[in-house]
């Protein structure tokens, strides 16, 4: 069973035991642009204890350099080498897990964030953002030219997926022998500020259907995403909290890397899925409605 945080001793306790602290973006430190209500006052109170604060999130619409851009924007103190993103986790797994040949290249369904991290680890790519493949216009494959070089098909969150870019990626998954699938992420939903919308999970899912297929998935809760930050950042995970807003990337996450977990609930999970008589099986160390409570620590030390 969980244990629910309600009192400030309780806050004050939990953030004495952890040193490291891994944060999801999406549903618990911001919904879209809207950041939760204490959030910066929380992650200032962990700096100002000297805690090692982690940001990592299954969002691949943005690069590191972007998100860098909305905590700024935001007024949230973050550092690049801090944010963990899935389009990061990607790209390096493209270039130095499956070592892309340099002759090769990555046909992508995804956006402008992804890019640049493909970019950034000399990843030679092909659709994209790329005007061609935002059209509306039907597919032709009597006029569509199969590019041999393609080696791997990478899908993400794309606000702009249509049938062209699926037809794409589905011909160079069925006919460039040995095409790898790849997904940055699975979540089936994405927490925007106004509500729930279709997440990179549902974005590949036509594909996954057509193809008969499972992707390889590197974002939480994948193994891949976990290797990503241990090779630059060093934790103890018996010290180690993961906070986060899904039972079945964060939370999972956590409990596959051997670090504690707390669950809050302003993003996809509701309470009922976690005390419910349909509770999931995915249980959480920890539950608390917002990361805001953790303001509450301060009051113990008056
Ligand atoms: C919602 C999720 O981002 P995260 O919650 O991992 O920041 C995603 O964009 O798929
Ligand atoms: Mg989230």
């Amino acid at each position: 069973m969980s244990v629910r945080l309600s009192t400030s001793n309780d806050f004050s306790q939990i953030i004495d035991k952890y040193e490291t602290w891994m944060f999801d973006c999406d549903g618990v430190l911001w919904q879209g642009d809207k950041l939760i209500d204490g959030a910066i006052q929380v992650l200032h109170l962990l700096r100002e204890r000297k805690k090692k604060v982690l940001f990592v999130t299954n969002n691949a619409t943005k690069s590191r350099r972007s998100y860098k851009t909305k905590f700024d924007q935001l007024g949230v103190e973050a550092h690049v080498d801090e944010i963990y993103g899935s389009a990061y986790a990607t790209a390096v797994y493209i270039s130095s897990v499956m070592n892309l040949p340099q002759d090769k290249k990555v046909y992508v369904i995804g956006m402008a964030g992804l890019e640049e991290e493909l970019r950034d680890e000399g990843v030679a790519y092909v659709g994209g953002t790329d005007p061609a493949d935002k059209t509306l216009e039907p597919f032709s494959l009597e006029t569509f030219t199969l590019d041999p070089s393609v080696a791997a098909v990478v899908c993400g969150l794309d606000t702009s997926i249509n049938y062209t870019k699926l037809s794409k990626a589905f011909q160079y998954l069925t006919r460039n022998p040995g095409c790898r699938f790849i997904v940055t992420n699975e979540d089936s939903t994405y927490p925007s500020a106004h509500g729930l919308l279709p997440g990179a999970g549902a974005v590949s899912a036509p594909l996954r259907y057509a193809l008969g297929k499972d992707p390889i998935s590197i974002g939480k809760p994948a193994k891949t995403m976990l290797d990503c930050i241990k090779a630059k950042v060093h934790f103890n995970p018996s010290s180690t909290i993961m906070v986060g807003d899904r039972l079945n990337t964060d939370i999972l996450f956590g409990q596959a890397g051997g670090v504690s977990t707390l669950l809050v609930l302003t993003g996809i999970t509701s309470e009922s899925e976690v005390t419910g008589p349909n509770a999931s099986k995915i249980v959480p160390d920890f539950i608390t409605a917002s990361i805001g409570d953790f303001r509450s620590a301060t009051e113990s030390f008056l």
